[in-house]
């Protein structure tokens, strides 16, 4: 059973005056999160993110359908219940949520006071955390003397104090630097493999989803367009909109533009060749166009990893006759996915 299964789910916020129209804010969305799993939640401003993640940890009920939890049907719960289901639940926020009047021991130390832990142990607790974090010797200094990404450290330890299954991020990474961004995403990618912390990242950024995530759900309109594993999301993009956010970091096919400035530059005739893992060596590709009589030149494009797998989408331009072109194309089109550009 996934640690967080929806099924059905809807969530309408009213109309807010009379003459208001009421907001799907979710609409229908079925999610399986499997123990275990790094998932991603991608999409433009408004297209549900926040509120799918409030339904999760309770903060939102939702219209319809089924929430479960760890186990727990979550929808219908009394308020009593649903802070237990809370307790198992951690959240990180853009902006930290950091108390200022508080140490950076005081913060972490926060919620293990809420739940009755008592002095001895919630010591010991929040020290073994904020080894883990990495800011032990930073245990009395308040937050306000910490740089972003010490602050998102001490959010994140507060967030695992209560020993959650499962960890909520929510835009956790957009108020930082890219290079801080990348520190924060590391020690996330340690919650997950060394303490068997299952995390939800909501971002509008790929980049945070290539980094780090296995899984990935793109959402549109309060409904879930795409979804699975990111090497697949990745590197065969199916939507428009999951394209669009590819496309921020991959380069894929050139735009109309793009292609036009490249055909002035480079002649020859284009042809767009996607590259899988290993299954089918470059150098094979490479070397069938040469004994074609084919020369050719990377216009576009590159290799990426992604989840420790490669992939590539190349624009070559092509120089031969044409009949040599059509044969080469003809060799290699039996062993890789080609598409000529024009
Ligand atoms: N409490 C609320 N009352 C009314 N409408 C709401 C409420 N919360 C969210 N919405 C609406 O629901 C839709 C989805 O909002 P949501 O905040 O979940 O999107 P998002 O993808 O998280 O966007 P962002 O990245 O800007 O936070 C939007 O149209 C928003 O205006």
């Amino acid at each position: 059973m996934a640690l967080v299964e929806m099924r059905g789910v809807s969530k309408v916020f009213p109309a807010a005056s009379r003459n208001g129209t009421a907001v799907r804010a979710i609409d229908d969305v079925d999610l399986d999160v499997e123990a275990g799993d790094i998932y991603g939640i991608v999409g433009y401003s408004g297209a549900g993110k926040s509120t799918l993640i409030r339904l999760v940890n309770a903060l939102e009920s939702a219209t319809s359908g089924s929430i479960r939890v760890d186990g727990t049907e979550i929808t219908g719960l009394r308020e009593r219940q649903l802070q237990r289901v809370r307790l198992g639940i951690g959240m990180i926020f853009q902006q930290f949520n950091l108390l200022r009047s508080r140490t950076v021991y005081g913060n972490v130390a926060y919620p293990l006071q809420v739940a009755g832990v008592g002095k001895a142990e919630a010591h010991e607790r929040v020290a073994e955390l904020l080894q883990f974090v990495g800011l032990a010797e930073k245990a009395h200094t308040y937050t306000d003397q910490l740089s972003g990404g010490q602050k998102q450290r001490v959010g994140i330890a507060r967030a695992l104090a209560i020993s959650p299954k499962l960890l909520l991020a929510d835009e956790s990474t957009s108020a930082l630097d890219p290079e801080t961004t990348q520190e924060v995403l590391g020690l996330l990618r340690r919650v997950n493999a060394e303490l068997g912390i299952t995390i939800m990242v909501i971002t509008h950024e790929m980049e945070v989803v290539k980094s780090i995530a296995h899984k990935v759900a793109v959402m549109e309109d309060g409904r879930i367009v795409e979804r699975g594993p990111v090497f697949d999301v990745f590197s065969e993009p199916q939507q428009p909109v999951t394209r669009r956010f590819v496309s921020t970091i991959i380069d894929d096919v050139p735009d109309r533009d793009a292609l036009a400035a490249l055909h002035a530059r480079h002649p020859g005739r284009f042809v767009r060749i996607a590259f899988r893992d290993e299954s089918v060596p470059q150098a094979e590709v490479f070397a069938e166009l040469i004994r074609r009589d084919v020369t050719f030149e990377l216009v576009h494009g590159g290799m990426e990893d992604v989840g420790g797998r490669t992939f590539g989408n190349l624009t070559l331009s092509l120089r031969g006759t044409d009949p040599d072109v059509d044969a080469a194309l003809a060799a290699i089109g039996s062993r890789v996915e080609t598409r000529e550009l024009r």
